[in-house]
């Protein structure tokens, strides 16, 4: 077992993340895996050190000069340590020593009347640093804030990849912000916590999705649910009395044709990813400071595909084999996904540390499932983001359009139906619009923060192609006649969840690209310490996720055209009710770790989360 240096209780000096700074601390625990020590502050502050960041207190008492300060907390009180880093400080203040009295401190801070410098967190995806967010952008645009992000992370590299930076307010601002700014403080200590945490083992009590027992369940339980599922609604009758439907033989559902197919299918995405066409963008900035280069070409891929679909009807190819074989595509998928996910794991072994993604945990199976590495690359090939929305999201709309021919055929229809019809509709709006902007998925917690293993993987190439295109699985074997009255309502109520939807989605980046947009000047926003404000009027203002509620309210609109004769189109409405309510959770605990007060200010504001005056 590896030797500790310092005992719990002892007290000592610990390193402030991010700056030489040392201040006493009390050593409460120490944890073998990860090496780290947490520490106490005499404000209270509780922080993760590594041992070189720990000092014995004899080797500081010969030294008069170092800090006073007993904690971090104080030092914007003690103005000499804030002002002796300002960009903003005086020359007379650049030549006292830093031993200068605290009283004397107090006075000049008295005499200073007409600014505050306030320390502020360079957050890697705060727009202080960076204007990159999500919406189509051209390089060269990001090049200035860029170069400045590049240069205030070099100059930050010390221990953490936060820094403080230093604005200066007008002093009528300062008495309205004074309040916040305090209480923030304390948060940025444990945005500095967190981040130092980022870039370590996560502990066993942070693990998401139920922990080890819980992704082992879901590993295993959901490619198990999607066959049962796949299976029910392939019976004529799937009520419940008929439950277990007859099971295939397994070797009945592997066909090795099959899974060419599906190969072939994958190449022809990674072909199309690869074409040097539409522009190259940078995504936020990672734990070293670097940015990513992505190629936006989601949408061309989309019309190249749609050229080779309509080529392959006209010339006679049998889509009908993807219907007849569906089982066996889901099947040649899951493997796929399985194999996928090996390698990612096995690679992610090699990985450099600062390569991990902030939510792997040092646990095999836990960080199998959530992915070890945060963005694996081959060369400039980023397989997240490509499996993210190529094979899987564009596969959806393909599947779709075989249900749509399948029906026909199956039900000897001359046209396909109205409920067909308006599910194939529906959907791929969707998946357009996501393809038209592809560029907001680089801000999402899926690029960000977590890594690609079997959960993504899964996610993408097996659940949504064969899931959410279950309402079109359901209609080629169960038909249901939809009026036009019903048909209008249906919608209507579309037409509702999209508005709500894009118009939350694109005022977000919007307001995140740049928040001091002329168009966006109405909308009221709240001060964050880290520099990057929250909107508090607006979709915003509604309730804290509106793009959540739009969603919902579309994949209602996908289910009713299905009629009320079975649950079962409905399931995708249940499953994604839980989804983004825990997506939700997910992002209401990365958000108040980020924002603190703030975001707690945001909450009292703003007391509902998706759904209005429900929850
Ligand atoms: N079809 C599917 O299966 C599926 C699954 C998941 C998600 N989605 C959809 O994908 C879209 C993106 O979802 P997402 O889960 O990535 O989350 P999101 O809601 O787009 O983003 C959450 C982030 O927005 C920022 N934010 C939150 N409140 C804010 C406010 N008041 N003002 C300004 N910024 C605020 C915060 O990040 P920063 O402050 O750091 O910017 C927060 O972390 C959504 O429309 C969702 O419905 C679809
Ligand atoms: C346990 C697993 C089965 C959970 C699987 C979750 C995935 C199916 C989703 C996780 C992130 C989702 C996502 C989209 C689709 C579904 C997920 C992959 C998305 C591509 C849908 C279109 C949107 O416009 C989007 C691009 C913002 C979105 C990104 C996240």
């Amino acid at each position: 077992m590896p030797s500790r240096k310092f005992a719990d209780g002892e007290v000592v000096r610990g390193r402030w993340p991010g700056s030489s700074l040392y201040y006493e601390v009390e050593i409460l625990s120490h944890d073998n895996t990860s090496q780290l020590y947490t520490v106490k502050y005499k404000d209270g502050t509780e922080l993760e050190l590594k041992e070189n960041d720990i000092k014995p207190l004899t080797s500081f008492r010969q030294r008069k000069g170092g800090s006073t300060s007993s904690s971090p907390s104080r030092r914007r009180g003690s103005r000499s340590r804030s002002r002796s880093r300002s960009p903003g400080r005086p020359p007379k203040s650049a030549r006292r020593s830093a031993s200068a009295s605290h009283q004397a401190n107090i006075k000049e801070a008295r005499r200073e009347v007409e600014v505050k410098l306030t320390p502020l967190i360079l957050k890697p995806f705060g727009n202080s640093i960076s204007r990159y967010n999500g919406e189509p952008e051209h390089t060269e645009r990001n090049d200035v804030p860029h170069k400045n992000t590049q240069e205030k992370f070099s100059l930050s590299q010390e221990s953490s990849y936060i820094s403080t930076q230093y604005s200066l307010r007008p002093r009528r601002e300062e008495v309205k912000l004074k309040e916040i700014d305090s209480k923030e403080e304390k948060f940025i200590a444990k945005e500095l916590a967190v981040r130092t945490f980022e870039v370590t083992p996560i502990r066993a009590k942070d693990l998401e999705f139920g922990g080890v027992p819980g992704v082992f369940l879901i590993m295993f339980g959901l490619p198990v649910f999607l066959f049962l599922l796949l299976l029910i609604c392939k019976q004529k009758d799937p009520s419940l009395l008929n439950f277990p439907p007859p099971l295939p033989a397994l070797y009945e559902l592997w066909e090795t044709r099959v899974f060419g197919v599906y190969l072939l299918w994958f190449l022809i995405q990674v072909l199309f990813y690869l074409l040097p066409i539409g522009k190259v963008v940078e995504g936020t900035p990672l734990i070293d400071g670097r940015r990513l280069k992505y190629r936006l070409n989601g949408f061309y891929a989309f019309i190249l595909t749609s050229a080779v679909i309509g080529a392959s009807l006209f010339q006679g190819v049998e889509f009908h084999y993807v219907y007849s074989h569906f089982l066996q595509f889901a099947l040649g998928a899951t493997v796929f996904c399985v194999v996928l996910s090996v390698y990612l794991y096995m690679r992610s072994l090699k990985a450099p540390r600062n390569d991990l993604s902030p939510a792997s945990s040092g646990n095999a199976v836990y960080d199998f499932f959530i992915g070890r590495e945060l963005n694996p690359r081959i060369g400039t090939f980023d397989l997240k983001y490509f499996c993210e929305l190529r094979p899987g999201l564009i596969g959806w709309v393909v599947i779709n359009l075989v249900m749509l021919l399948a029906e026909m055929k199956i039900q000897d229809r001359a046209i396909p139906s109205l409920a067909m019809i308006l599910v194939n509709s529906f959907q791929l709006l969707y998946v357009v619009d996501a393809l038209w902007n592809e560029e907001a998925l680089l801000t999402t917690m899926d690029i960000i923060h977590d890594g690609f293993g079997f959960m993504l993987a899964f996610g993408d190439l097996v659940w949504v192609p064969f899931i959410y295109s279950f309402q079109a699985f359901y209609l080629v074997s169960h038909p249901n006649e939809v009026s036009w009255p019903m048909a209008s309502l249906i919608i209507v109520l579309k037409l509702c969840g999209y508005v709500i939807f894009r118009g939350a989605n694109s005022q977000k980046n919007a307001f995140r690209k740049n928040p001091s947009d002329p168009k966006l000047a109405h909308l009221k926003t709240i001060h964050t310490s880290t520099g990057k404000n929250l909107l508090v009027s607006g979709w915003w203002g509604f309730v804290r996720h509106p793009n959540y509620l739009g969603d919902l309210i579309m994949a209602l609109a996908w289910s009713l055209p299905c009629g009320f004769n079975h649950i079962l189109p409905y399931f995708y409405v249940i499953y994604f009710t839980m989804l983004l309510v825990h997506r939700e959770a997910r992002d209401e605990y990365h958000c108040k770790k980020k924002y603190g007060v703030a975001w707690e200010k945001y909450c009292q504001r703003v007391p509902y989360r998706i759904f209005p005056y429900i929850y």
